[in-house]
């Protein structure tokens, strides 16, 4: 199997401080997360900078659509995004729009399970419609309730669903290798990265980490 990618979230809404992170990061990462809050500041422009900077780094806008999946997820990925996430909650119609706006551009799309009832009902039904990727992801804000996202992983990965899976919520390098190790793809770390003292050094741990799995 390839070895999982790391996805670095990037939450500030500063934008000269975004892509000073992304520069700091970048040896170490896959793949450059513009987080919800930092897409909704800062907007399309951030993407265009973002890909003219690192044309070698895969590139997630965080879009997390509810509506008007394909108007909305085609000038994300016009601009270079290599993937955009659409909420499952927002039901099949939706994002069915942004895997048809994916699949025009040559992209992917991921479904992000945040808050979804019925994860894997909603997952089987996303991959049947051709999404590309699952997102497994505990919110900031159901964390700070205590929330994580390792028994929503195993739920989802033994479904040998055929899509790559991402998992976000919290991941920090003492956790990162038993998520490795319940199948996912996609590891994205923001806190523990932009938060440390040093996210160089941060990022380059997680790396490493993931590498010994
Ligand atoms: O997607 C995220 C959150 O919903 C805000 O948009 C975070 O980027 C994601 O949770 C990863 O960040 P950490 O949980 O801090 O690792």
């Amino acid at each position: 199997m390839a070895k999982p990618l790391i996805q670095i979230a990037l939450d500030s809404l500063d934008y000269n401080a975004t892509i000073a992170l992304a520069e700091t990061v970048a040896p170490h990462v896959d793949i450059f997360e513009i987080g919800t809050p930092c897409i909704k500041h800062n907007g399309v422009n951030l993407v265009k900078d973002l890909r003219a900077r690192f044309p070698e780094k895969l590139i997630l806008v965080d879009l997390k659509t509810m509506d008007a999946g394909e108007y909305e997820a085609t000038p994300f990925y016009a601009a270079g995004a290599d993937i955009c996430t659409v909420l499952g909650v927002s039901g099949l119609a939706t994002c069915k729009g942004v895997i048809k706006a994916a699949n025009a551009h040559g992209a992917e799309a991921q479904i992000d399970l945040i808050n979804v009832e019925d994860k894997v009902a909603c997952a089987r039904a996303t991959a049947e419609a051709g999404a590309h990727i699952m997102g497994v992801h505990t919110g900031l804000d159901a964390q700070a309730a205590g929330h994580t996202p390792f028994g929503d992983l195993s739920d989802i990965a033994r479904l040998g669903l055929n899509v790559r899976i991402s998992v976000a919520g919290g991941i920090k390098a003492s956790t990162v290798q038993d998520v490795v190790r319940a199948g996912a793809n996609i590891i994205v770390v923001g806190a523990a990265i932009y938060g440390a003292p040093s996210p160089a050094d941060a990022a380059r741990e997680i790396r490493e980490l993931v590498e010994a799995v």
